[in-house]
Formats: structure tokens, C-alpha cells, sequence
């Protein structure tokens, strides 16, 4: 039997490619707490894929699966066609996978500029000795970092802000320089947990139309977990519902919001466990 192509075309006409990152029956406990209980789903090509669910389904134990955090106790992940072996953070991130956290996590005392430069840690293979034997190597490296770096400093429109200190930023501008960083590494898949908490409506709206850019302009393929349902509806292509860390929907915006399981975890209807 051969493989079909089994992309899909969105509803504003953007083409949907083949499965990037397939999560096969994940299973993840704390001690005695399930936190994710054999959930299976995927994320494909070009896709804006949410997470969503009520506090404690589960959402940020997912994403830390995807990023490698943690490494679930039954499960198969599958990257690219290929099962991906446990692996640590760093090595997920080179593989093209980088995330943005719930609470911002930057170097306060450092400039924004530097710490963009940080997400393109990946890039700098050169070390010290390296880099006093092939000086020409090590230049080449730091002008493409600097080159990604100052796309991403346009295209996030924070050039009148590169020089400050991280620290003295308000807080929407502060996870617009944490996109930034993520950017910086040219990630195949970008994981946002909640970018929009915390934020008014106008950052909201400013964040919103940034991740559907970086959609578009970058090709990158986005996963995300978000609170705001008005948001998430209009952000995402498909959408998977965790409660009580169980799979209880998953389809696009529609379908979910017409799911009875989903309408009830959000009533807080009683569940059977
Ligand atoms: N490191 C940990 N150690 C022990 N239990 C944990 C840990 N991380 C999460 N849990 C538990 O796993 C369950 C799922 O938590 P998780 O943070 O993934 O949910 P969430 O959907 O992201 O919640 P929220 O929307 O409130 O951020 C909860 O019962 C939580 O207490």
C-alpha cells in the first residue's frame, strides 16, 4: 500500500502539508498523577495547532513532552516520519523545535538585541579554539546570526527598543522579545505557552496578528496553548481539548465548539473518572 498525501486545505486557502510531529499514545505521570492519560494526535506542516482545556487538563505537561522536558512513561514520539528516542531539550532544539514559556523566562539585565542573540545559540558551532584557528568561520557565523537576528528585529517591528534593558520593558513588549528569541533559532515548529496572558486587548490583537505572520512569512508551523477562546478560535486550524489530562475533542474551531464533551469540561459538568 503506498502513502497518500494527506495534507488539507484551510478555509482562508492555505495549504496544509503532511504530519511533522505525531504524538502516539502519550502517557505521563507524576508519582500517582496522571497528567496526561494516552493521548494521541498530531501537528502537521504549515499548521496553527492549539491546546486547550481547563486549568490543570494537562496543556503545559504536553508542550513539555514536545519540547523534551519531560520524557513520557508509555508513548511514541514521532518527528518527521522518524521515532523520535528520548532525547534532552537542547537536542529537541536543534532538531527545529524551540517554545516560548507560560512566565517569561529572558535575562532581564540583558538588552534585547542580546537576547535575541541567544536563540541563535544553536548556530554557533565554532568554539573558543575554533575560533582562534578559522577566524573566518567564526565571522561568517556571527554575520548570518546577526543577519536572522535583525530580520526578526524588523519583522517584530522592536527596533526602537534593541538597546534597552529586558527588565524595563512593559509586559506585552516582553513577550514580543521572547517570540523574538524563538524566532532567532528558525524553529520548524514554534510552541507558545499562553503568549497572550496577562495582555490587554490591543496586545492581544498586535500578538495575534505577529503569530499569524510568522505563519505566513516564516512557513513555520505553530503549536500552542492559549486561555482566551476568542482568540484561539480565530488563531488556529485545529484545536485538541484536554480535561482531567484526557483527549476529549479534536477538530477545527467548529467542530469543537459544537462538541458536547467539550461544552460540559467547560460547565464544569461532573465526569465519570
Ligand atoms: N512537575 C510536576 N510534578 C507533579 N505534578 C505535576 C507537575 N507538573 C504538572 N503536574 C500536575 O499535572 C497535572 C497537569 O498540569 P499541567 O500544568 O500540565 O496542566 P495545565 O493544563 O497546563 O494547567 P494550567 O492551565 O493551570 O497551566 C496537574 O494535576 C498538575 O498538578
Amino acid at each position: 500500500m503506498s502513502e497518500v498525501q494527506t495534507g488539507y486545505v484551510t478555509e482562508d486557502g492555505r495549504q496544509i502539508g503532511d504530519v511533522m510531529l505525531d504524538l502516539r499514545a502519550i502517557t505521563l505521570r507524576f508519582g500517582g498523577v496522571e497528567a496526561i492519560k494516552n493521548i494521541s494526535f498530531d501537528i502537521r506542516e504549515g499548521e496553527i495547532r492549539a491546546i486547550i482545556g481547563p486549568n490543570g487538563a494537562g496543556k503545559s505537561s504536553m508542550l513539555n513532552v514536545i519540547s523534551g522536558f519531560y520524557v513520557p512513561q508509555e508513548g511514541e514520539v514521532w518527528f518527521h516520519g522518524k521515532k523520535r528516542p528520548p532525547v534532552k531539550p537542547f537536542q529537541v532544539a536543534r532538531q527545529g523545535i524551540a517554545r516560548t514559556f507560560q512566565n517569561i523566562a529572558l535575562f532581564e539585565g540583558m538588552s534585547v538585541l542580546d537576547n535575541i542573540m541567544t536563540g541563535r545559540l544553536n548556530y554557533t558551532k565554532s568554539g573558543m579554539l575554533a575560533q582562534a584557528i578559522w577566524k573566518g568561520k567564526a565571522e561568517r557565523e556571527e554575520t548570518e546570526n546577526r543577519e536572522r537576528v535583525e530580520r526578526v528585529i524588523d519583522f517584530l517591528e522592536i527596533q526602537a527598543i534593541r538597546k534597552t534593558p529586558v527588565g524595563r520593558l512593559p509586559y506585552g513588549l516582553k513577550k514580543r522579545v521572547e517570540l523574538a528569541r524563538a524566532l532567532a533559532a528558525e524553529p520548524k515548529l514554534l510552541l507558545l505557552d499562553e503568549p497572550m496572558a496577562g495582555m490587554n486587548v490591543e496586545e492581544k490583537e498586535d500578538m495575534s496578528r505577529f503569530i499569524l505572520d510568522v505563519n505566513d512569512e516564516f512557513g513555520t508551523t505553530i503549536a500552542l496553548i492559549e486561555h482566551d477562546m476568542g482568540v484561539v478560535m480565530d488563531l488556529s486550524d485545529r484545536v485538541v481539548v484536554m480535561d482531567y489530562g484526557k483527549k476529549i475533542g479534536d477538530g477545527t474551531p467548529d467542530e469543537v465548539r459544537n462538541n458536547q464533551d467539550v461544552i460540559d469540561a467547560y460547565l464544569g459538568v461532573a465526569h465519570d473518572e
